[in-house]
C-alpha cells in the first residue's frame, strides 16, 4: 500500500490499468481531473477508442474549496465507500458500481457515468426527468428503512452507527447550515442586494427557534444512515435512469433530512427558472413540472417505505397500530423543514447553487435569491405543523405569486 499523497495524472492512468477486466494492456488511456464539487478530486480515465471510462475519486486532507486551512479527515473516503456499498447492496440501479478502492490513498475506483448528466445542469437546461421522483423515492425509502431500528438487526445497526462517524463532515452542515446563516458569521457569503434580508434572518426568533430544534434533530436523532449531501448537484441523470453518488457525508440522523435535501433542491430551480425560461408559457410548464417532482419525490417515498414497513419490519413493538401512521408524519414535517433550511443556506451561506449564482442579469438573479429565501423561511416556519406534503406547493406557488420581476 503507498502512503497517502494527491495521485498525479500518470499515477491515475497507472492504477487504472490495474483494474481488472476494464481495459486492454494496449490501450491508449486519456486523463482528465474533473472534479467540480467543493472537497475532492475526480479523475476520468478514458480508452479513448472504445469511449469506456473509470472514475478515480481521491479525498484531499483539506476541503478544496477553502484550502489547507479547513483540514478534513481522509477517512472520509472509507464512509463514502462503505456508504456506497450499503446502497448498492440495497438499490444496485441507482449507484455507480464500485471496482476498487484504497482506504490509505483515500481513493474510490468507479463506474463512468458520464452518459448521464448531473442533474442540476439539466434542470437549469430544463430537462424533464419523469421517473426521477419514483427513483429517488424508492432510493430513499430503501437505504433509510434498511439501515433503520425498523428494517435491520438493532445490535448491528448499533455496530454500522459507530463506523459511521462521521465528525468533520458533520460539523460542516451543522456550521454552513444550521449556525451560520443565523448569525453575523464570517463563513456567510451573499451579495450586498440581499443583505437587509440575510440580516434579518438573525433577528428572526421564530425561524431561529425553528432552526434550532431541526438542528438538534441533526445532532442526535440517529434514525437511519443518510446519504447526508442529497443534492442535485450529487444526482446524475437521464430521462430514464438516476444515479446517486458523493455519499461522504453519511453518517445515521434523521429521515427527513435526505428528503428535504431533494426536496430543497428542486425547490431552488423552481426559484430560479424566471433567469432560465424563455418565455411564460415556458416558464409556467417548467415550474409545475418541478412542483409535481417535489411531491412525488414524497409520495414515492411514503407509499414504498409503508410497503417495506408492512413486508420487512424487524421491530415488534413498531407493528402497534398508529405507529407507523406517526412516523410518517413526523419524517413529513423533518422533511419539510429541513428543505426550508437547506435553501436558505444555498442563498447567504458559504455555499451556493448555479441554478441561482449563475442566472444571467442581475435583476433575474436577485429576484430567485428573494423567492428562495422566502419558500425556505416558510417552509421552516411550516414544517413541525405541517401535514401534507401539499402545504409546500402552496408555499413555493405563492412566492412566485409575490414576484416583482417578471420575464
Ligand atoms: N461516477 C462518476 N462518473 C462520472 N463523473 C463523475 C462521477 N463521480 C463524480 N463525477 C464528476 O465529478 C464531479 C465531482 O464529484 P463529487 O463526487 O460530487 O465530488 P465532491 O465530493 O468533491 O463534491 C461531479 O460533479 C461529476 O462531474
Ligand atoms: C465546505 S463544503 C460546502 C458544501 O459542499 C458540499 O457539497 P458538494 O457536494 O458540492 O461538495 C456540501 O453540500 C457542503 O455543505
Amino acid at each position: 500500500m503507498s502512503e497517502y499523497h494527491p495521485l498525479s495524472l500518470e499515477e491515475a492512468v497507472a492504477l487504472a490499468r490495474t483494474i481488472p477486466d476494464h481495459f486492454r494492456q494496449d490501450a491508449e488511456l486519456s486523463v482528465e481531473e474533473i472534479g467540480d464539487g467543493n472537497l475532492n478530486l475526480v479523475f476520468r480515465i478514458t480508452d479513448s477508442t472504445k469511449g469506456k471510462g473509470l472514475i478515480i475519486k481521491q479525498a484531499l486532507p483539506y476541503a478544496k474549496v477553502v484550502g489547507e486551512s479547513w483540514p478534513l479527515s481522509l477517512d472520509r473516503a472509507r464512509i463514502e465507500r462503505e456508504a456506497l456499498e450499503i446502497q448498492h447492496s440495497h438499490v444496485p440501479d441507482l449507484v455507480p458500481a464500485i471496482y476498487a478502492y484504497d482506504n490509505e490513498l483515500a481513493i474510490t475506483v468507479m463506474e463512468d457515468l458520464s452518459d448521464h448528466t448531473i442533474m442540476r445542469k439539466g434542470l437549469i437546461e430544463g430537462q424533464e426527468y419523469p421517473h426521477f421522483a419514483k427513483h429517488i423515492g424508492r432510493f430513499i425509502a430503501s437505504t433509510l428503512f434498511y439501515t433503520s431500528d425498523l428494517g435491520m438487526d438493532q445490535q448491528a445497526k448499533k455496530e454500522q452507527l459507530g463506523r459511521f462517524i462521521n465528525p468533520d463532515l458533520c460539523k460542516i452542515t451543522e456550521d454552513l447550515i444550521f449556525e451560520d446563516p443565523y448569525r453575523d458569521s464570517p463563513n456567510n457569503n451573499f451579495s450586498e442586494d440581499i443583505r437587509p434580508d440575510a440580516e434579518a434572518l438573525w433577528h428572526d426568533d421564530e425561524l431561529r427557534l425553528e432552526i434550532a430544534l431541526l438542528r438538534e434533530k441533526f445532532l442526535t436523532h440517529a434514525e437511519a444512515l443518510l446519504h447526508g449531501d442529497l443534492h442535485t448537484g450529487s444526482i446524475f441523470a437521464t430521462r430514464e435512469s438516476t444515479k446517486v453518488i458523493d455519499p461522504e457525508f453519511a453518517y445515521y440522523g434523521p429521515m427527513g433530512f435526505d428528503i428535504g435535501a431533494v426536496i430543497a433542491n428542486l425547490l431552488l430551480n423552481f426559484a430560479a427558472q424566471p433567469g432560465w425560461s424563455s418565455n411564460s408559457e415556458e416558464l409556467h410548464a417548467r415550474r409545475l413540472r418541478l412542483l409535481t417532482m417535489a411531491q412525488g419525490v414524497w409520495k414515492h417515498f411514503e407509499t414504498h417505505f409503508r410497503d417495506l414497513w408492512n413486508r420487512d419490519l424487524v421491530d415488534v413493538m413498531a407493528k402497534t397500530p398508529g405507529y407507523q401512521d406517526m412516523y410518517v408524519q413526523k419524517v413529513l414535517r423533518d422533511a419539510i423543514g429541513f428543505a426550508g433550511a437547506k435553501m436558505i443556506r444555498r442563498i447567504v451561506g458559504l455555499s451556493h447553487v448555479a441554478d441561482i449564482d449563475t442566472i444571467p442579469g442581475a435583476e433575474l438573479q436577485h429576484q430567485a435569491k428573494l423567492t428562495a429565501l422566502k419558500i425556505g423561511k416558510a417552509l421552516v416556519k411550516r414544517g413541525r405543523f405541517a401535514s401534507s406534503i401539499d402545504e409546500i406547493t402552496g408555499i413555493a406557488r405563492q412566492a412566485a405569486k409575490e414576484e416583482e420581476v417578471s420575464i
